[in-house]
């Protein structure tokens, strides 16, 4: 389970602080790592961690989580962290949905909350 993964960390609007936040916490792990974002997520995360290096997508509304899915379906995703708000309409839910769905149809590993994305760093899938 060792090894270089490539994780995508995502957070709608309203748990974007959350994310950021969780990766500040789990810098130290997550810095080995391949670190791919959409875009106004991973703008936040550099903002709050510059040393992290983090490639991004197209925002999650232009795209971005579909580019995410994509890449889940290529095999080039290991782990998927995001953290969705359950109690906000999104314009692009369906972009939303089928992400989620492929993490879940290619067997991905996703944590959509905080309390799972701990977890999954306390199983050592992180250590290298
Ligand atoms: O909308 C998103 C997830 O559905 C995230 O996209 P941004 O990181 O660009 O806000």
């Amino acid at each position: 389970m060792s090894g270089q993964k490539r994780i995508a960390l995502i957070a709608h609007d309203r748990k974007k602080d959350d994310l950021a936040d969780w990766v500040e916490a789990h810098k130290a792990v997550l810095a080995g790592h391949v670190i791919i974002c959409t875009a106004t997520t991973g703008g936040r995360i550099m903002e709050k961690v510059p040393s992290l290096t983090v490639k991004t997508t197209k925002s999650g509304p232009l795209g971005g989580d579909q580019q995410i899915g994509g890449m889940i379906a290529e095999g080039d995703i290991d782990l998927l962290i995001f953290f969705t708000d359950p109690l906000s309409p999104h314009p692009h839910d369906v972009d939303v949905k089928a992400l989620t769905r492929l993490a879940t149809v290619y067997d991905v590993p996703m944590a959509n909350s905080p309390a799972t994305a701990n977890l999954i760093v306390a199983s050592g899938f992180l250590d290298q």
